[in-house]
């Protein structure tokens, strides 16, 4: 997994690390590695780097330190490099000496527009875990007219570090290098930061546990059951899905179609919508009701069950089981509504919420909000469940405080449907034995790559995620461990 630390953690390690380190070799030491990248899309992006021109945008604290210590290191390579200097009073000192030192120009922020117009490459060290808010007026009135690529120092400028919210004028870089350790940013606000890097500059050992964390690939292909020598039907884990309804069947097909696709284990159906599945999907188990489904190790409730009397019943009946519930869809709303049918679940039973941001406001009264991490943990601790809080990023808590986020690849997955089967994927590993908070960080990793895999660049629906689930996991069971 990888560690990702606030940046309240991150100035502290840093300020432990400063104590014991030369004055200015850890930004050094970030500018060199960020001048290496800024060299590489150069030549990726121009075919060359030297005699190529890059223009630096210079806040005023450190992060605008980075960038001029990263262009006194690129005019080694020849590169012409210009600075604007957006506090030039607050600038950093030793990194403006040090570029003017080699030759370096500095330009007004009144002739910024012409230097970044004609920039191969434009370096945006306007703020970095300092950042508060959208950029300023200065800033953004420069950042209007970038029309190269973007290398963003440490986050890009304008988007909330710790949250990825952005609510103004920001920038958006082609690449993010980062320092040290990820911030929320990186993983939150994907489309923001670009392709992230990170240079390593010795923070590591003064971190500590991280505040959150993401998934690899290599944590999702550890994780996913895979039937072995001794494994029958039952010994993967056998799901119930009770799902769908005889006027609205299409999510009791995804559910269970998901969940047969996941793992190699038994799916039971339960629900009104028996005949389609069994019609659809004719390795599964299909009755009209949960009461006569049959033993299970975990049931996904929901989707399409309706609101009313019947869908609480069956709700509080999979709650009664003792086994892991995942309650997506009508079974969030009614557990919003009528919270007493938690009393038919066994404290010690695992529960896993699924909602979007309107069924979070049903749950918790009020939007997730700007911090999505935070929302996730409060209703995981308020209704003692995991809770996937599905949206462009989707962000997993546990009731322990353990928190994930899975970066998706592209929006596919915002298509009807798409959330059923979510649910079934998360149903399968859940009845397989995983760690629920992990059963649901996978689901959505494998979710998400299947969404853009199905869509490969084109819309795509839920029955084409549904269709690319084998393909997602056979891709991510191939990589590199
Ligand atoms: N500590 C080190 O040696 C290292 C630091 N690194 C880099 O340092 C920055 C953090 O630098 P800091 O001086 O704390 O502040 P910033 O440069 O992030 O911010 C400067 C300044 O910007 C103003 N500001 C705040 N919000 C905005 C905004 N939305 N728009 C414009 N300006 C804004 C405010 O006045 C701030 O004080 C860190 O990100 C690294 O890049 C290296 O990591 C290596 C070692
Ligand atoms: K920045």
């Amino acid at each position: 997994m990888q560690g990702i630390w606030t940046t309240e953690r991150i100035r502290a390690a840093e300020d432990r690390l400063l104590a014991v380190t030369p004055d200015g070799e850890l930004m050094r030491r970030a500018a060199f590695g960020l001048s290496v990248h800024a060299a590489e899309m150069l030549a990726e992006h121009t075919g060359s780097v030297s005699g190529r021109r890059v223009t630096l945008l210079v806040g005023s604290g450190n992060n605008g330190g980075d960038a001029l210590w990263a262009g006194a290191f690129l005019r080694r390579r020849n590169v012409a490099v210009s600075a604007i200097l957006l506090k030039s009073e607050r600038a950093h000192a030793q990194g403006l000496a040090a570029l003017k030192r080699s030759g370096g120009k500095v330009v007004s922020v009144e002739d910024g527009p012409q230097w970044i117009g004609r920039a191969d490459l434009v370096i945006d060290g306007i703020v970095g875990i300092s950042a508060r808010g959208p950029l300023r007026a200065d800033a953004a009135a420069l950042w209007e007219h970038v029309s190269s690529p973007v290398l963003a120092v440490d986050l890009p400028s304008g988007v909330d570090p710790d949250t990825g919210a952005v609510d103004g004028p920001a920038v958006v870089a082609d690449r993010t290098v980062t320092f040290g350790a990820l911030k929320p940013v990186h993983a939150l606000a994907p489309a923001s930061c670009g392709e992230v890097a990170l240079v390593d500059i010795g923070l590591r050992p003064e971190l500590g546990d991280p505040d959150l964390q993401r998934l690899d690939t290599a944590d999702v292909a550890a994780a996913w059951p895979v039937p072995g020598p001794g494994d029958d039907k039952y010994s993967q884990g056998v799901v119930g899905v009770a799902a769908g309804s005889a006027t609205y069947p299409g999510a009791a097909v995804l559910a269970a179609g998901a969940a047969v696709r996941a793992t190699s284990g038994l799916v039971r159906y339960a629900g009104h919508a028996a005949d389609v599945v069994r019609g659809r999907w004719p390795e599964t188990i299909a009755t009209g009701s949960v009461t006569d489904a049959g033993r299970v190790q975990a049931w996904v409730v929901g989707p399409g069950i309706g609101t009313g009397h019947e869908g609480r019943d069956v709700l509080r009946f999979v709650l009664g089981r003792g086994v892991p519930v995942c309650a997506d869809a009508d079974a969030t709303t009614i557990i919003a509504h009528s919270p007493d049918v938690l009393d038919a679940r066994d404290p010690d039973t695992p529960l896993v919420l699924t909602p979007h941001a309107g069924e979070y406001e049903r749950l918790m009264g009020s939007p997730p909000g700007a911090d999505r991490v935070a929302a996730a943990r409060s209703a995981a601790r308020k209704y003692d469940a995991v809770v996937l809080l599905k949206g462009h990023c989707t962000v997993v808590a546990a009731p322990d405080g353990r928190a994930l986020v899975n970066t998706p690849q592209g929006s596919w997955l915002a298509t009807a449907g798409s959330g059923d089967v979510l649910s079934g994927l998360v149903g399968a590993l859940l009845a397989a034995g995983l760690d629920p908070w992990l059963a649901a960080g996978a689901a959505a990793h494998v979710h998400s790559l299947a969404g853009s895999m199905a869509a490969d660049g084109a819309p795509t629906s839920a029955s084409g995620i549904l269709d690319a689930v084998p393909d997602a996991i056979r891709a991510i069971r191939s990589h590199p461990l």
